[in-house]
This record gives structure tokens, C-alpha cells and sequence, in this order.
């Protein structure tokens, strides 16, 4: 199976080699004095995050081989390194959906392989989602404890193909993908700063379409909390490379079940509401990294 990226023909994402390479090619064009121990992916929502970081160095995706464009508005698109609360980060201000790149989920999952070559250990990762539970309120933040990944299940994961055993297992446990210890902290830090924090479990579906409402009745009752279209492939290839991984969602909407009474949803919608969540969340972010 080719995962070769149709910019970059000779760039293929389950390639150790290609990995290494861009790692370089990332590493020539800044001062990485130590190595950063904490990545963040930033979500609709968490963006500002990573305005936040002191002696910032920003490399545009574009600027990085084999990153393909991000199209999704709400995602800025660079790679940015810098200290957040006296710790030395990354962070992916923006992400690349599946639904963008031909569910090429291995290029989509890239930027995670890269962190464990940077050095990174631990992993935030966070989105939009709708969600489903009828306690949760638009706005409010949601831990993932759990996920449903349909694409991964369907057979896109993108620990699919040929298996470079330098990249972790070709068999990974998604057991305890999402670290209990951190979660306990992100409780923690939620109540120190009076964060309505639910936990729940994330399902992804491939998009670009949102669900219908017989879609999210399916969900609900198979124990969906909340719907989005990202973080899953993302947490099974951090979790192949044995980085640990915190995730959270923004409620950006409240997921429709009823057909008769029909109530849109808009990609403008989520971002108004991922917008409103801003701060909140990247004051809670803040917080856990200040802990770690
Ligand atoms: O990167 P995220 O998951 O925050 O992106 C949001 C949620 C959906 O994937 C997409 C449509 O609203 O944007
Ligand atoms: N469904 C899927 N993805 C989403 C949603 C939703 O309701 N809201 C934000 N991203």
C-alpha cells in the first residue's frame, strides 16, 4: 500500500527514514537547547495557546517537507517551540483532519512521530465536539477518558501497512490510552480553577459531514459523550511510540437526536463557541502543564 503524499512524492509518512529526515530539516531552522519533554495539539479552540509561549520559534507548516496544507478554517498551520509555565514545549498550532487528506491517516498522525523524535513524552491533545450526554452544556470541557475510533475500525488506522519496528509495536494496547494519572491531574487542576471538567468517551468519525440524528441516537446508545472528526488517529500513534496522552474536548454544540425538530449545526457555529472556550481552556492547559 502507497502512503506516499501526493505534494511531496518522496515523503511517505510510515517511513522511519522520511520521519527522521524532516525532524532535521525542522531542527536546522531553530535552537533547540533542550529537548521538549511536553507536546500540545491545538484544537479548535486551543490556538491561542500556543500565542502564549515565551522565546516562541514558529516554523509555518509550510515550511516543513511533506506537511501538506491545512484547510480547516480555525487552524493556523505552524509548528511552534517555546516555554509555557517554565517548561519546554511543542505545540501544533493547528492539525491535519483525515477529511482533508484522502483519510490518509498515517499523514495525518505524522506531526505525533515527529514529537517522539523532538523528545516529547507526554502528549495534550484537545478538539471541538458535539456533544451528546444531556449534561453537558455548550462551552463546557469534557476530558476524554475513552474513544470510539470508527475510521480505525474500518480499517484506516494509520498504524496500517508495512511496520518499522523503530517506529513502536506493530500490535498496541489502547487500554489505558488515555493516561489515568493525568487525568487525575486535569481534575485537579479543573476544580483549583472552578472548570465545569465532564469525562466522557470521544467518538471520530471520518467527516466532513456532521451526524445525523439517527447517527448520534447510535451513538448515544452504544456510550458516546461526545462527536468530532480528529484526536483518534493522533492518540494511536502516540500511543504506539509510548508517549502518554492527556485529551479534552471543547462542547462546542449540543448534538441533535430528533429529526422532527431539526437543529443545525455550522462549522462557524463551533468555532464562535471554541472561540468563547479560548481562554478557559487555555488557562486549564496552562495549569496541568505548570504541574507536569
Ligand atoms: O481539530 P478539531 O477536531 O477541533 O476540528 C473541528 C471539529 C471538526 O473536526 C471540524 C468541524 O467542526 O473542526
Ligand atoms: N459532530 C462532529 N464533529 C464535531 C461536532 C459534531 O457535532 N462539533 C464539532 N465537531
Amino acid at each position: 500500500m502507497s502512503t506516499l503524499i501526493e505534494a511531496h512524492p518522496t515523503v511517505d509518512p510510515i517511513n522511519y527514514d522520511d520521519i527522521l529526515n524532516i525532524v532535521n530539516h525542522v531542527r536546522s531552522q531553530v535552537t533547540l537547547t533542550e529537548e521538549p519533554k511536553i507536546g500540545i495539539i491545538c484544537g479548535s479552540g486551543l490556538g491561542d495557546l500556543a500565542e502564549l509561549l515565551t522565546e516562541r520559534q514558529v516554523i509555518p507548516f509550510t515550511n516543513i517537507p511533506g506537511f501538506p496544507p491545512t484547510n480547516v478554517i480555525g487552524h493556523k498551520g505552524n509548528l511552534v517551540f517555546g516555554n509555557l509555565m517554565g517548561k519546554f514545549i511543542v505545540c501544533l498550532q493547528g492539525r491535519f483532519h483525515p477529511y482533508e487528506h484522502n483519510m490518509n491517516l498515517a499523514l495525518c498522525a505524522m506531526p505525533v512521530r515527529m514529537m517522539k523524535e523532538f523528545g516529547v513524552r507526554t502528549l495534550i491533545i484537545s478538539n471541538a465536539a458535539g456533544g451528546v450526554n444531556s449534561a453537558f452544556k455548550w462551552g463546557d470541557l469534557m476530558l476524554i477518558k475513552d474513544q470510539l475510533f470508527l475510521p480505525g475500525l474500518a480499517g484506516f488506522s494509520p498504524l496500517v501497512g508495512i511496520n518499522d519496528p523503530r517506529m513502536g509495536p506493530r500490535f498496541v494496547s489502547m487500554h489505558d490510552a488515555y493516561d489515568l494519572s493525568l487525568r487525575q491531574l486535569a481534575h485537579t487542576v479543573a476544580h483549583e480553577q472552578g472548570i465545569v471538567l465532564h469525562q466522557g468517551i470521544y467518538v471520530m468519525s471520518g467527516g466532513p459531514q456532521y451526524e445525523s440524528p439517527a447517527e448520534v441516537c447510535m451513538f448515544k446508545t452504544v456510550g458516546a459523550d461526545a462527536l468530532g472528526m480528529s484526536t483518534c488517529h493522533e492518540v494511536t500513534v502516540a500511543r504506539q511510540c509510548g508517549i502518554r496522552v492527556l485529551g479534552f474536548s471543547l462542547i462546542t454544540n449540543i448534538a441533535n437526536q430528533e429529526a422532527d425538530t431539526a437543529v443545525e449545526v455550522s462549522h462557524e457555529e463551533v468555532l464562535v463557541a471554541a472561540k468563547e472556550a479560548s481562554e478557559r481552556a487555555c488557562k486549564f492547559v496552562s495549569g496541568i502543564v505548570e504541574k507536569l
